[in-house]
């Protein structure tokens, strides 16, 4: 099992109703996976205020103040950070990627959730709606919501075997499913270099993708690499800043549906998480075919 949901909005109107939106998703897959659940928010002013680069640490154990001082004085630049239970959201006027080793250094252990510019990223172990709601999640406003319930079938029950894989910058991948080669793939990776934070194999997945995403290639580009390397079963959905796709194995065995309107594009891994979307009445909604990739930018379309 597991479930994975996904909403991008179109219509500025809606972005204040996306934590609610999401919340109502999530919570509506939570027995397709209760044993913990994460989220990615793109644009929520409180979590990862615009234009700043910002970086999510979980399980941090500290304080946030003790966070902005320590990654401020890495840094030289004036960190804020928010405590969203157990998550630590850093944010400053520097490159995301200078947050990101600022954090690695002053707390070499932490497990970092994800970092990019307007990217909040939290995950926890527990009842997916026990941690929507000490994350205030209905509350969260942006353009672009994830979120992944989690039956783990690869690794331990931890904050680091928790989905979304956020592991290059703006960049966020949930999975259902699992790939049976990824030992073989995750062995090349660590020999060019690429270090785990967990033993998951859709960590592999996610460092897979953000390595051609990293080399120049374009997001279909990078899917397509994806299905002709790894094998197994996957649903997947993976976002950056700009861009939310969906893509599925060559059998399609692990349910997917995606709808889409003027106003929104969602996906989920059953219709009733789409069920309270406003206008899912009149929305195109359709089963994704195997190894076709489902790819929206923000404004325009395109599969
Ligand atoms: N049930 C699932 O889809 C699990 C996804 C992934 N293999 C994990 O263990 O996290």
């Amino acid at each position: 099992m597991c479930g994975i949901v996904g909403l991008h909005l179109r219509s500025p109107e809606l972005y204040s109703r996306l934590g609610e939106l999401l919340t109502g998703m999530l919570c509506e897959m939570e027995d397709r996976g209760a044993d913990s659940a994460g989220i990615a928010v793109y644009g929520n002013d409180d979590w990862s205020p615009r234009g700043r680069g910002s970086v999510s640490l979980i399980d941090v154990e500290v304080s946030g103040e003790t966070v902005a001082a320590a990654l401020g004085a890495e840094t030289g630049a004036e960190v804020t950070a928010v405590t969203v239970d157990n998550v630590v959201l850093a944010s400053a006027d520097v490159d995301s990627e200078v947050l990101l080793s600022a954090a690695r250094k002053a707390f070499p252990h932490v497990l970092v959730g994800g970092f990019g510019e307007d990217l909040a990223v939290l995950k926890g172990v527990g009842a997916p709606r026990a941690l929507a709601e000490r994350w205030g999640l209905a509350k969260a406003q942006g353009w672009q919501g994830v979120g992944h319930t989690r039956m783990a079938t690869e690794s331990a029950v931890t904050s680091s075997g928790a989905h979304p894989y956020a592991v290059g910058p703006g960049e966020c991948l949930v999975h259902n499913g699992s790939f049976s080669n990824h030992a073989t793939i995750r062995r090349d990776l660590r020999a060019a270099g690429i270090e785990f934070d967990s033993e998951n194999d859709t960590e592999v997945g996610a460092r897979f993708v953000a390595r051609q995403l990293a080399d120049g290639k374009g997001v279909d580009e990078a899917l397509t690499d994806l299905t002709r390397t790894f094998d197994g079963f996957y649903t997947l959905l993976v976002s950056n800043r700009d861009s939310f796709a969906v893509v599925r194995d060559a059998i399609a065995c692990k349910p997917a549906v995606i709808a889409e309107t003027d106003d929104w594009v969602a996906m989920a891994s059953e219709y009733r998480a789409l069920a309270h979307l406003p206008g899912v009445e009149n929305a195109r909604i359709w089963e994704p075919e195997p190894e076709v990739i489902y790819h929206w930018n923000r404004q325009e379309v395109s599969a």
